[in-house]
């Protein structure tokens, strides 16, 4: 299968990218993000988690998020919820969407939900009847799909097992996460075809992180199998809080510069986008990491002397 004509990104910053951030991040400066996200065409925003604040304590904040940003026609805006108690918590913020993660590396399962792969798939079953039953869809993540911090090497065949447990439960698609951002193309589409060959290659996402310089190389290489919805972070936010070293995911800025030189639709306004993520690294007091945001920040005009 070819390309898609059209990719769907969705925004993990204000989640994935803001979570490990060690000073608290102001509900103001996480709002005016996922505005500004939804401003510039982003058509799915992953704006906070309801997960345990001892935890994840900068995502503590997420109802107070929710109760604010202005939801704009036809975005989404998911949150994650490892649990029932999560999923409670998000219905009473009036989510739509919510997300449970689960693990294709046991070792990495135990340190980030303090549970067993098996016991995890048990914990979002009550979640996806309770989702089913309030007409909130359900994304799923598997995590560590090209290897663990604390494991080394994942069987594919362990990836394909959860994806597939996964959408037999109720996610209406999976996400393949490279916690560590150690794939390389030729692995990462192995992979992304494995699963793609079980659940589908329209219920298959990707979710790269950059760690090693690679995830733009690989997302390429999983377009190429057909697959239409890509993960990624403004201004490469991120990195996951039980993943030591992890860096951000695969910078937003980035991707949709690679897609509108390939003619491929995001329906993103790549400048706007730019100025989402200097907004939020200047509220941060740093630059953003994305190499587009630095190459459109390095063009513009100096402001006037005055
Ligand atoms: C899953 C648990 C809760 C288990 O944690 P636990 O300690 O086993 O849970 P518990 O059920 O025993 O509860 C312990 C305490 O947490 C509270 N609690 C329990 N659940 C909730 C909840 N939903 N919301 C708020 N509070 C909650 C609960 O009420 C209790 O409070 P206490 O009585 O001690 O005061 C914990 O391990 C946790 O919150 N983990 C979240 C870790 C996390 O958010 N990691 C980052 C996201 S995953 C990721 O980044 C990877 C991804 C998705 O991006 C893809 C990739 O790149 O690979």
């Amino acid at each position: 299968m070819g390309r898609a004509s059209y990719v769907r990104i969705v925004d993990v910053g204000p989640r994935d990218g803001l979570q490990n951030e060690p000073g608290l991040v102001p509900v103001e400066a996480k709002v005016a993000l996922i505005d500004a996200l939804g401003a510039a065409g982003l058509p799915a925003i992953e704006s906070g988690s309801f997960v345990s604040p001892k935890w994840v304590p900068q995502m503590a904040d997420t109802a107070a998020v929710l109760a604010r940003i202005q939801r704009r026609e036809g975005v989404r805006y998911p949150v994650l919820t490892p649990n029932l108690k999560g999923l409670e918590l998000a219905i009473t913020a009036g989510v739509s969407e919510v997300a449970v993660f689960a693990a294709a590396s046991e070792a990495f399962s135990l340190k980030n939900i303090n549970c067993t792969i098996a016991q995890s798939l048990q914990r979002f079953a009550p979640v996806m009847d309770l989702a089913r039953a309030n007409g909130i869809a359900v994304r799923g993540y598997v995590s560590c799909v090209l290897g663990c911090p604390y494991q080394g090497a994942v069987p594919v065949a362990k990836v394909v097992e959860v994806s597939e447990a996964l959408v037999a439960m109720g996610s209406y698609e999976v996400s393949l996460g490279d916690t560590i951002g150690v794939g390389t193309p030729d692995k990462a589409k192995a992979m992304a075809r494995a699963v793609a060959d079980q659940i589908g290659t329209d219920r298959t996402a990707l979710h790269f992180h950059d760690t090693y310089g690679q995830a733009l190389a690989n997302v390429l290489a999983g377009l190429e199998l057909g697959i239409a919805t890509v993960d990624a972070s403004v201004a490469g936010l991120g990195g996951c809080p039980y993943a030591k070293g992890a860096s951000g995911n695969l910078a937003t800025e980035d991707l949709v510069y690679m897609l509108d030189g390939l003619g491929v639709e995001t329906g993103i306004d790549l400048d706007r986008l730019a100025a989402a993520g200097r907004a939020i690294t200047a509220a941060l007091g740093r630059a953003p990491t994305s190499r587009v945001a630095q190459a459109l920040a390095a063009k513009a005009p100096a402001a006037t002397p005055g």
